[in-house]
């Protein structure tokens, strides 16, 4: 039989376990790691996984030596805000003066500097940008991306950006996931007519859902920001409105952003570091996935990090994303992640990889499409330069990715070095 592709002389395959579900709790310490292993791909999708020895007699129009490396699924990004305009390098200095994320955001920068970047900027200016910054992730083994609105804070902008989005999944074969997060601040114009500005936000999921141009609606529970009973009424409009559900919840104030989370159904509570015991509890009993963000503790140099640790023995989903974004974490690497989740957030090797490739997929939706590699799956895999699978989180601040293949086709690899 000739297959398109035969990956063979496989170190370790990562073979993350689908269950209809996401992992929870001890599930989470499950990771299948085939040694000496092969699999083969026609039109785009897994056809066999087996032993390398089995694949010796194959035939394939290509086959590709991973040269005894780890090869795992697509990364998966399930907490990113991909398309804005500017940069605030600027408030790197206000943070090194102790200037807490929200007292930047009171004075009027911090989300609303990017919001008025991002209107001035044309969605042609936004694409390209979006751009170098996706290709960058992609550069990093993530296939499978989220990418949220929020920088526009009104019905043009928050199009504009969504349609970024829209142009970025037909431009590129990684999948984006759109989520609408038009109550991500409040625009000086409503100070004081906070409630009126959420009815407007509110006034746009039937015109977004109409358009398909967003698969969640989230919003930044927070203080200073938006009330738990602010985002209960947003939420539940947009549940209405038949949109995913996800919440920027107990990021610094312990708010109650996971039990809402959990009481609605939300696919995922994001953040998490004020998160209550009850709020633990709670997203124990739910499906609702637990996204974690280190990076953006670690780059608000706050010193208390999300309990995952409690999360997953209570039982809950973790996944983890870069929350990557303008100003509370600037990076597109999802490796970086995985070490500091091994750093600071006390994960294992096997949770780290199960969250941010199977839990990832299912906190936006996609954990029967991304997030593992099995016969009938879409072939998205990364080649990793590394021996063993515990090697990336060890190892951190660098790019471990040989290269990357979408649906079978190679989409990314490392240019090798100059000839000397
Ligand atoms: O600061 C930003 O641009 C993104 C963000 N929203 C809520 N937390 C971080
Ligand atoms: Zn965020």
């Amino acid at each position: 039989m000739d297959f398109d592709l035969l990956v063979h002389n496989i170190g370790q395959l990562i073979l993350p376990a689908y269950t209809g579900k996401s992992l929870k709790g001890e599930e989470m310490k499950q990771l299948t790691v085939k040694e000496s292993a092969a699999f083969a791909v026609s039109d785009g999708k897994v056809t066999w996984i087996g032993s390398d020895a089995e694949a010796k007699s194959f035939n394939a129009k290509v086959k590709l030596d991973a040269e005894e490396k780890v090869v795992s699924p697509g990364l998966v990004d399930p907490h990113t805000h991909l398309v804005f305009g500017g940069t605030r390098e600027h408030e790197l200095a206000l943070k090194q003066e102790g200037v807490p994320y929200l007292e930047i955001l009171a004075r009027g920068g911090g989300i609303l500097s990017t919001v008025e970047a991002t209107k001035n900027a044309t969605l042609q200016e936004l694409f390209d940008k979006a751009s170098f910054h996706l290709e960058r992730m992609v550069s990093h083994g993530t296939t499978t991306i989220e990418a949220k609105s929020g920088y526009g804070l009104e019905r043009e902008t928050e199009l504009k950006q969504l349609r970024v989005v829209k142009q970025l999944n037909e431009k590129y074969p990684v999948s984006i996931v759109s989520t609408f997060l038009g109550p991500h601040a409040i625009p000086p114009s409503y100070n004081g007519k906070e409630n009126e500005f959420l009815q407007d936000m509110m006034g746009l999921l039937e015109e977004i859902k109409e358009k398909n141009l967003a698969d969640f609606a989230d919003i930044f529970c927070e203080t200073g920001v938006f009330s738990i009973e602010q985002s209960r009424l947003f939420l539940q409009r947009a549940k209405e409105n038949g949109f995913g559900l996800k919440i920027h919840a107990d990021e610094i104030d312990p708010l109650g952003g996971a039990e809402l989370a959990s009481s609605l159904g939300a696919a995922s509570a994001d953040h998490l570091v004020a998160a209550s015991d009850e709020g633990i509890r709670m997203l124990s009993e739910s499906e609702t996935v637990a996204v974690l963000l280190p990076g953006t503790t670690f780059y608000l140099g706050k010193e208390h990090y999300a309990r995952a640790r409690k999360m997953i023995d209570d039982g809950a989903a973790v996944a983890l994303a870069t929350d990557f974004n303008p100003g509370s974490c600037v990076t597109e690497n999802l490796q970086l992640i995985m070490s500091l989740a091994a750093l600071k957030l006390k994960m294992t090797s096997e949770e780290i990889w199960n969250a941010v490739t199977i839990n990832a997929a299912h906190a936006i939706g996609k954990g029967e499409l991304a997030g593992t590699l099995d016969v009938g799956r879409q072939a998205d895999f990364v080649v990793w330069d590394v021996q063993n699978y515990k090697y990336i989180p060890y190892h951190y601040g660098v790019n471990h990715a040989k290269s990357v293949y979408v649906s079978g086709q190679i989409i990314w690899e490392r240019m090798p070095f100059g000839k000397f």
